[in-house]
């Protein structure tokens, strides 16, 4: 029988302290929390440190660090171990004494290995992070206990030096590009049968790529961009933990490392928000379950007083949740621009402006657009927008039915053609051969919405609540770069970044213009609020992609018990 991995995985973490919470067991024990890890922790040294660096060490005698092992290790079935600052060589043969009894063993392959055996009373995968010196410049490590702890790592599942620390461990010169830590770290595996993670974030370039080496090379790599801050301390802490805790809950390398640094990216992203400390700040351990617990909601999305019940003016028309302002139009070529075409089409697009910014800054677009976005999140929004296009298409035939001018029937069908013929042939194409998932919640949501109101509201209604998405996508499409021939995504960005989808756009604005200026006050009041409410289901449609990577870490537990299965 196949053992099943534990649905939260118990993590224990060795390491020294941080009062200031950034690095060491506090970030630890946040980011096997985030991974959807059950989080413990055994303290080596009492560090006084913060995000402006280390003041004191003080180290308590090994008898206590045993003590503390022995307490948690004869009480607890432990599925991970994640090491980082164990300081001297005395406290590194403790922690090892203290493996060797807990029946762990040196490791070929291991990560593979490890996640077929049952939790509970068997060798924990065993993640080290080689801390030697802080981000401060601070040693964290003796100078003479570099050999225990490389002997230490090579009984380990995986380790996690940064550019530094594998010079230390390899016996080189610290590596100046990735392809020379490639080198060291390959052939360091390949003498140790230990796997690697290759961390650039102590490099330069556009991008901070982490690499998984085995014996044979690279066996997954995560690109992500390089951030412009200093809110780093605890990065290495923090992705070693999180790690840890996916590769123990069972997930492969490759997917553990995506999780790992697709949830570190965020949290670096927004790390300078919380505004702690003066130095190199944290990381926002949570920003990501902030995110999803957001994304639960029940406020209404468009508040009760931000479009009045009639619009006699377009200056009437408030932008919603309060935020004044227009995100700065995109520099974009004439034949790529998409500027409103009179003044009411000019008040939704005011009306929507914080929407706008949002989706423009949303995640899921930022890395779609870099080229950074995970194939499996693309995979699933490129299968939903099929389904999404098949019905607006038919959304917008249903509108072409109740334009009042055989000119603007004409112009709404000819749209929905595009959008079959040309939109979305860019979908035929990528999926092809593929089964197509069924639709997801957001998906139906979003045209069912479509649907309903372009066969039951009024014409300007139906207009305005159709507008967002070619609008929106050929705003994001004109404030793009050309997508260079690498880049994994060019097809789409192609499409969206194509003049015939510009002028697509501006005759769908220019239909909802003339719909408006004829439109009642009271049915232009009930266009602007379904502009906004679907503007509002086009962030949540690109958004929606981006949480099916987040559910991993807790998504995968719910579907197991679902499945009758008990948490071991
Ligand atoms: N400025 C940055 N922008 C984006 N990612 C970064 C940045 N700095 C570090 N990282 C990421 O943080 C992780 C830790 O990297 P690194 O800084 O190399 O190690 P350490 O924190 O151990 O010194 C890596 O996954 C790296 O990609
Ligand atoms: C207890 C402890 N462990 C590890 C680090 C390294 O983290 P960083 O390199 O980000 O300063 C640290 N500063 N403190």
């Amino acid at each position: 029988m196949t053992p099943v991995p534990a649905l939260v995985p118990r993590v224990l973490s060795i390491a020294g302290t941080d009062p200031s919470g950034g690095a060491g067991t506090a970030a630890d024990t946040k980011s096997i929390t985030a991974a959807g890890g059950y989080a413990m922790a055994v303290v080596t040294c009492l560090v006084a440190q913060s995000t402006r660096g280390v003041r004191e060490v003080h180290t308590p005698p090994t008898a206590f660090l045993r003590a503390q092992l022995d307490a948690v290790g004869q009480d607890v079935a432990i599925d991970a171990v994640k090491t980082g600052m164990l300081g001297t060589t005395e406290i590194i043969e403790t922690v090892w004494a203290w493996l060797e009894e807990l029946g762990s063993q040196p490791a070929q392959h291991a990560a593979r290995r490890a996640q077929v055996a049952g939790p509970g009373g068997r060798p924990p995968l065993l993640v080290v992070d080689p801390v030697m010196v802080a981000t401060s410049g601070d040693r964290l490590l003796e100078p003479q206990a570099e050999a225990a702890m490389t002997a230490l790592c090579q009984r380990a599942t995986v380790i996690t030096p940064n550019i530094a620390e594998l010079a230390v461990i390899t016996g080189q010169e610290p590596a100046t590009t990735a392809e020379e830590a490639l080198d060291q770290a390959r052939a360091w595996s390949q003498r140790t049968g230990t796997d690697v993670l290759v961390k650039t974030g102590h490099l330069s370039g556009e991008m901070a790529t982490t690499f998984w080496v085995g014996p044979d090379g690279v066996l997954a790599q995560v690109p992500t961009r390089r951030l412009a801050t200093t809110s780093t301390h605890g990065t290495g802490c923090s992705l070693s933990s999180a790690l840890a805790a996916r590769l123990a809950a069972g997930q492969e390398p490759a997917q553990a490392l995506a999780w790992s640094c697709h949830w570190l990216h965020e949290a670096i992203a927004h790390g300078a928000e919380l505004g702690v400390g003066q130095g190199h700040g944290p990381v926002d351990h949570s920003h990501r379950s902030r995110r999803l617990a957001l994304a639960a909601d029940t406020a209404p999305w468009v508040p009760r007083d931000a479009v009045p019940p009639a619009l006699e003016h377009p200056d009437e028309l408030r932008a919603v949740a309060g935020v004044p302002g227009l995100p700065s139009p995109p520099a974009a070529h004439p034949d790529r621009a998409v500027p409103p075409q009179g003044p009411w089409t000019r008040a939704l697009w005011r009306s929507a402006g914080p929407l706008i910014a949002q989706i423009q800054d949303s995640g899921f677009v930022r890395a779609l657009v870099e080229g950074t976005l995970a194939a499996p999140e693309f995979d699933f929004y490129l299968a939903q927008d099929t389904h999404y296009l098949a019905r607006y298409a038919k959304a917008l035939a249903t509108v072409s039915t109740r334009a009042p001018s055989a000119a603007q029937t004409a112009q709404w069908a000819r749209t929905a053609a595009a959008v079959i013929d040309d939109e979305a042939e860019l979908h035929r194409t990528w999926l092809a051969g593929r089964e197509l998932p069924a639709e997801s919640p957001v998906c139906l949501a979003y045209t069912d919405f479509l649907q309903a109101t372009a066969s039951v509201e009024p014409y300007a209604v139906a207009a305005a609540a159709l507008l967002p998405c070619p609008w929106l996508y050929a705003h994001i499409g004109a404030g793009m770069p050309h997508p260079g021939p690498d880049h994994p995504y060019a097809a789409w960005l192609s499409t969206y970044h194509d003049p015939v989808f510009a002028r697509m756009s501006n005759q769908a604005a220019a239909l909802t213009e003339q719909a408006m200026a004829q439109a009642t006050p009271t049915e232009r009041s009930r266009a602007a609020r379904a502009f906004l409410i679907a503007c509002r289901h086009e962030l949540e449609f690109f958004e929606q992609a981006r949480r099916l990577g987040d559910m991993q870490a807790g998504g995968a537990a719910v579907g197991q018990m679902q499945d009758g299965g008990a948490p071991a």
